[in-house]
């Protein structure tokens, strides 16, 4: 869709994640391309989190590789992989609670700053940025579900990623507050930054992403537009199994 180069961005080259005898990720391989939204779907299980933990450098993958902007990041910390311009969202916000908006964006942009006066502006904006512009004040713990959607938003962006890795970003929102997080989410992309979306809300998956990767035990089932997933059979089958399943 929008400014979708062609060179990837991020390569995750033939990854196995084994916990014991568990096979979280299994052979998975798949391409980011700059300024992509790539939807990460699959039902509880599929090693959607666990491919996000092995990107941002959580774990060390028990096979494969993890390429950034061509390079090996496969055994970079998760700290050098943030400033190489990797960042994530929590599908649990954990802001700190006491701490106001700005306080909050001001731990996640502090390395980027050199005076105190400096990094809050540069909070203020990142803050103004996600609409919290009129709550810079507010403790964390004052805020809605979406607001702290927002905060966690805020917190990655300071982190000036050219990545972000965005776990549920609409998970517990109220229905109403929903659209506004999509054209939140649509204007980051605007501004370059390409994303990862994991996702089960399939309208949030149609309005944002290029293309969408269907996940069961570990590996990529289908993958395609969020349209040709959603209607896959495999895909329909498996959901609706478990929707059965959940009726007994
Ligand atoms: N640290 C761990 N130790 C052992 N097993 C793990 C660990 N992390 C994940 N797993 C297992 O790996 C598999 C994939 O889990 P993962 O959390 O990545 O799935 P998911 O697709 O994100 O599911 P959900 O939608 O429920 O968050 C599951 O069987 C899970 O129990």
């Amino acid at each position: 869709m929008t400014n979708v180069a062609s060179a990837p961005l991020l390569q995750v080259d033939a990854i196995t994640m084994r916990f014991g005898g568990i096979v979280a990720i299994d052979n998975l391989s798949l391409d980011v391309k700059q300024g992509q939204i790539l939807a990460l779907m699959g039902p509880n299980g599929a090693g959607k989190t666990t491919t996000f933990h092995v990107i941002a450098g959580v774990h060390k993958p028990t096979s494969g590789r993890i390429l950034f902007q061509g390079q090996d990041i496969t055994a970079m910390r998760p700290d050098g992989r943030c400033r190489a311009g990797v960042a994530r969202t929590f599908q649990i916000t954990q802001p700190f609670e006491q701490l106001s908006v700005t306080e909050n964006i001001m731990v996640g942009a502090r390395p980027f700053h050199h005076s105190m006066a400096e990094l809050r502006k540069a909070s203020e904006a990142f803050a103004d940025q996600v609409g919290l512009g009129d709550r810079l004040d507010t403790p964390a713990k004052g805020l809605s579900t979406g607001q702290r959607k927002r905060l966690e938003l805020a917190r990655a962006m300071a982190t000036r990623p050219k990545l972000l890795l965005m776990d549920e970003v609409t998970g517990g929102v109220d229905m109403k507050s929903i659209p506004g997080l999509i054209e939140l989410v649509k204007s980051l992309r605007q501004g370059g930054l390409t994303i990862v979306l994991i996702e089960h809300n399939m309208k949030v998956i149609n309005d944002l992403a290029d293309e969408a990767i269907f996940m069961n035990r570990g590996a990529r089932m289908v993958s395609g537009t969020p349209y040709q997933v959603a209607t896959d059979p495999a895909v329909v089958e498996l959901y609706l199994g478990e929707a059965k399943a959940d009726d007994h």
